[in-house]
C-alpha cells in the first residue's frame, strides 16, 4: 500500500479531518493521504507532553512490535513522522470507532455480539502471543471497530517483548490481574486474565471488580470476588467461559485456544 512504501512522510502529505479522539498524551483526526485519497487515523502526540527518554523507547518499540504484527484484529501502524513540536502516528482508521462508546450506549452486548468479540480477541491475542508480544493494556478503550464491525486492539504503546518476564505497573487497574497487582512477574496469562473481565463487561455493561475506590476494586480482584447480577439473562455457558478465565492462578486460566474451543464460543460466536 502506498502508506508504507515512501520513507519520509510530512504533515503537508495529508488533509486533516474530522476529529476522531483524545488519548493522554494527543488527538486522533480522519486524514487523507493527498495522492492516495487513502483515509488514515493520524494521531497528533505533542513532544511536551512525553518525557524526553522515555517516549522514544516507547515509540520506537510501539513501532517495532506494530510492523511485526499483520491481522485483521491489530490495527495497523502504518508509518510516523515528527516536527519540532510533535510526533504523528499514520494509523489505520477504524470507521466503526471506539467499542467501548458502543457498549456504553447499548448498556449490554448480546451474548452473539459478545462472543464474536471475545473470539476476535483471543485469535490476536493468540497470534501477538506467537510473536512473544503481550499487550497488558487491553480495555474497552484500546478496542476499535472498522466499516465492517471488525474488532481491531491498538495502541501497542504499553506492549513489551515477552521473552523475559515483565514487572512494570501499567493499564487500567479494573483490568488488572492478581499478578500484577501483587507486582509478581507476570506473563501472556495476564491477558487471558482480561479477556475475562472483558467478556463479563461485555455481558453486563460493566467489569466484575468494579467499586467504589481503587483499594477496594485491587481487593475484589485479589480475592476474585466474582459475582453475576441477575439483571438480565446471561448463559452458563458464558458464566462458565468467565469463571474459567477469572483464576488467580495464571496457569490454571484457560489458553487462547481452549477460549476458541468453549462451547459458549462455539455456539455463538460468528465465524472469523
Ligand atoms: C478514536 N478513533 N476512532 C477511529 C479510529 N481509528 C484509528 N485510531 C483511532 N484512535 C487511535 C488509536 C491508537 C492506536 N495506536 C495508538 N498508539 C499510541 O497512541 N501510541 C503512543 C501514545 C503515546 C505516546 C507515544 C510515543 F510517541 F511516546 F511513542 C505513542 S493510539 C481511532
Amino acid at each position: 500500500m502506498a502508506i508504507e512504501e515512501k520513507k519520509e512522510w510530512k504533515l503537508q502529505d495529508f488533509e486533516i479531518g474530522k476529529f476522531l479522539g483524545e488519548g493522554k498524551f494527543g488527538k486522533v483526526y480522519l486524514a487523507r493521504e493527498i495522492e492516495s485519497g487513502f483515509p488514515v487515523a493520524l494521531k497528533v502526540i505533542f513532544k511536551e507532553k512525553l518525557d524526553k527518554y522515555q517516549f522514544w523507547e516507547h515509540l520506537t518499540r510501539e513501532i517495532v512490535i506494530q510492523s511485526s504484527l499483520q491481522h485483521p484484529n491489530v490495527l495497523r501502524l502504518f508509518a510516523w513522522f515528527h516536527d519540532e513540536t510533535r510526533i504523528f502516528l499514520v494509523l489505520e482508521y477504524a470507521a466503526n470507532g471506539e467499542l467501548y462508546k458502543l457498549l456504553r450506549s447499548v448498556g449490554h452486548f448480546t451474548e452473539k455480539r459478545a462472543a464474536t468479540y471475545v473470539a476476535s480477541l483471543a485469535r490476536a491475542l493468540a497470534y501477538c502471543h506467537e510473536k512473544h508480544v503481550i499487550h497488558r493494556d487491553i480495555k474497552p478503550e484500546n478496542l476499535l471497530l472498522d466499516l465492517d464491525g471488525r474488532l481491531k486492539i491498538a495502541d501497542f504503546g504499553w506492549a513489551v517483548q515477552s521473552n523475559a518476564k515483565r514487572h512494570t505497573m501499567c493499564g487500567t487497574i479494573d483490568y488488572l490481574a492478581p499478578e500484577m497487582v501483587e507486582k509478581k512477574a507476570h506473563d501472556h496469562g495476564v491477558d487471558n486474565w482480561t479477556l475475562g473481565i472483558l467478556c463479563y463487561e461485555f455481558l453486563y455493561g460493566m467489569p466484575p471488580f468494579e467499586a467504589a475506590d481503587q483499594y477496594d476494586t485491587l481487593r475484589r480482584i485479589m480475592k476474585v470476588d466474582l459475582h453475576f447480577p441477575s439483571t438480565h439473562y446471561v448463559s452458563s455457558e458464558a458464566k462458565d467461559l468467565i469463571c474459567k478465565l477469572l483464576v488467580k492462578e495464571s496457569s490454571k486460566r484457560l489458553s487462547l485456544k481452549q477460549i476458541l474451543r468453549h462451547p459458549w464460543i462455539m455456539n455463538n460466536a460468528e465465524p472469523s
